[in-house]
């Protein structure tokens, strides 16, 4: 460990600076740009590409839709292990980064209905191929960006001496604004993709160029990682730590077994009879990760409600109307507020909301902002409810004809006026028509008819579902709570997790925190699927009150936590460890001890240098 610390010493001595950052950083955060893009890109689009080219109902698009982001939060845990004690992160970044970009690919290839599009009537004729291999992109995905999501946050930390605490701080920010800036561009553009019209045989939504892009992002996001490689301090793998803990644990409770009988005297907290077998810094370190995943344990409930943005919401903007005036927005396109809103409320809430409460001497705790967060969010879902009331009203006097004997065109996006053509050998005839946002019309084609005369006159149309009329503004303000709730919860969460866990297990709660992700998009298929509610705003409700559940259970356990300072505990039996080990020293670790005292000395008198120079 030594020697790898003086190894950074001088390899970021040696390294190159703009402004006082490492130069390698700067490909690190272009590559989460690129990566996030493709990702929450692929994302919004995701859930229409389950309704309408696999032709999958809301419910069963909805799940296959939370299984693939739970997955997308489990594999952080594989990534971590992977490259804390067999790759490093260097190479588990671009390992799986090339895996992430396959899968990219089979998903925008995927979605080329030519493919099977055998009779050329614009529908694929072997959805098996399609299913199969979207689902096998999927898989490759959510192992690449799960993957590497715990990996490349923490290269970029590994990238800075300790003498650079300030600007590792900023990297965090703009790393944190590069994800969301990423994320908001994707979600403004693939949607735009989707709704153009491309094929060779028959013209269909082009979710192929939707899935293209953010393959191609992750594609350049790979090259932008490769090419700063030269520049960048690749720290040792350190070995499995998550490994360490649970065989700690696991020793800890069959020694407590075998020990249970009373003649054995008993001891202060159970994970101390581990004792008889590991060091006390490990296991007073596994006693602080413990502690902070005891809170973890309501906190999937937040998720749950937080990702159903990607699904029921965007399911619930396609029965609105989009039509801003100036511009017309796609129902996928409504995830853009979420972005929007954490690049202006993020600066808010740390520059004004958090210091007036304080100036107010109101002591907002970390614990405390993560309740408030969920709160938020269950509001969130009251709002979605009242806003899916609307709509259920506005529909209700609607008559559903069987569609299937006759043409029936599905205006997904608002036409004004669309055009028909309708062929037989050389002759053809045009007509026209005036559609709404989200509406549905079938056309009566008459046998009699002749191509070539007018056809505008002889073919009628019925109005199967009327337009839109509720519109999307209205789910501002659920977007609004929901990220708020995001704020305070999410980002103070991952901040609460860091101050709390000890050095060396950073990444095994950053893994943790991620699992309560997966969970919470696991509890939207089983509360789904056993509610199993017919009216779509009765299930927000139910959401609603259980989060509103949860948030009380929360805020008694956060009301018995104690805030603990890891590096003082840890110091504290480093001395104690270093009292009883003053014998064995030996001139080696003397001298080694010297040499990076002095180096880490003269890091910090550059440091201490440069601050007076700029000041
Ligand atoms: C775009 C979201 N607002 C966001 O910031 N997401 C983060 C955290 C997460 O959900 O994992 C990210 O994508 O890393």
């Amino acid at each position: 460990q030594l020697k790898d610390r003086l190894y950074k010493c001088h390899f970021i001595k040696q390294s190159k600076e703009v402004c006082g950052y490492p130069l390698s950083i700067f490909f690190i955060v272009v590559n989460e740009f690129c990566e996030r893009f493709s990702y929450y890109g692929m994302r919004a689009v995701l859930v229409l590409y389950f309704k309408y080219f696999l032709r999958w109902d809301d419910d069963l698009a909805t799940s296959i839709y939370h299984t693939f982001v739970a997955l997308c939060y489990l594999t952080p845990i594989l990534g971590a292990i992977v490259a804390d004690s067999w790759l490093g992160k260097f190479k588990t970044i671009i390992y799986l980064s090339i895996v992430y970009a396959i899968g990219q690919v089979a998903m925008a290839v995927s979605a080329i209905h030519d493919i099977t599009d055998t009779d050329r009537d614009g529908t694929p004729n072997n959805m098996t191929f399609h299913v199969v291999l979207s689902m096998v992109g999927l898989f490759l995905i959510a192992l690449g960006t799960g993957g590497i999501k715990p990996c490349v946050a923490a290269f970029g930390g590994d990238q800075f001496g300790d003498h650079q605490e300030r600007q590792r701080r900023t990297f965090f920010s703009v790393f944190y604004l590069c994800i969301n800036g990423g994320s908001l561009l994707s979600t403004i553009i693939t949607p735009i993709l989707r709704a153009q019209n491309c094929g060779i045989y028959s013209k269909q939504k082009c979710y192929s160029l939707a899935f293209g892009v953010p393959a191609a992002l992750m594609v350049v996001a790979l090259v932008v990682f490769i090419v700063g490689s030269g520049m960048y301090y690749k720290a040792k793998p350190e070995g499995n730590i998550m490994g360490d803990v649970c065989k700690c644990i696991g020793f800890a409770i069959s020694n407590r077994y075998k020990h249970r009988s009373k003649q054995y005297p008993s001891r202060e907290h159970w994970m101390d009879w581990a004792e008889d077998k590991y060091d006390k810094l490990l296991i007073a370190q596994i006693k602080m990760v413990l502690k902070v995943l005891f809170l973890y344990i309501p906190l999937p409930m937040f998720w749950t409600l937080f990702d159903q943005k990607g699904s029921r919401w965007t399911l619930q903007a396609t029965t609105m109307d989009g039509n801003f005036g100036a511009i017309v927005i796609q129902p996928d396109q409504m995830q853009t507020v979420n972005p929007i809103l954490i690049l202006t409320l993020v600066p808010i809430m740390d520059s004004v909301i958090y210091p007036l409460i304080k100036k107010c001497g109101l002591n907002f705790t970390p614990l405390k902002r993560m309740t408030v967060g969920m709160f938020l969010a269950a509001l969130a879902f009251v709002c979605a409810a009242v806003v899916q009331i609307e709509i259920d009203v506005s529909r209700k006097h609607l008559t559903y004809f069987n569609l299937t004997q006759f043409l029936k065109i599905f205006p997904f996006l608002i036409i004004i006026r669309a055009t028909f053509f309708l062929q037989s050998g050389q002759l053809s005839c045009a007509f026209s028509r005036d559609f709404g946002f989200g509406s549905s019309y079938t056309f009566f084609i008459p046998s009699t008819l002749s191509l070539g005369s007018n056809c505008q006159e002889s073919i009628t149309g019925a109005e199967d579902i009327k337009p839109n009329s509720v519109h999307m503004a209205l789910q501002v303000p659920q977007y609004f709570f929901i990220t708020a709730g995001e704020v305070m919860f999410s980002v103070t969460g991952l901040e609460f997790s860091y101050s709390q866990a000890p050095s060396n297990m950073k990444a095994v709660l950053q893994a943790g925190w991620l699992l309560t992700v997966a969970i919470g998009n696991f509890i939207v298929l089983i509360v789904a699927e056993v509610a199993k509610l017919p009216k779509q705003w009765t299930e927000y409700v139910l959401f609603a009150s259980l989060l509103l559940c949860v948030c009380i259970i929360f805020s008694i356990m956060a009301y018995f936590y104690t805030y603990i300072d890891p590096t003082e505990i840890e110091a504290k039996f480093r001395r104690n460890v270093g009292d009883d080990d003053d014998d064995k020293n030996d001139k080696q670790r003397k001298l080694e001890m010297e040499m990076m005292k002095r180096d880490l000395d003269r890091s910090d008198d550059e440091h201490y240098k440069g601050k007076q120079t700029k000041m």
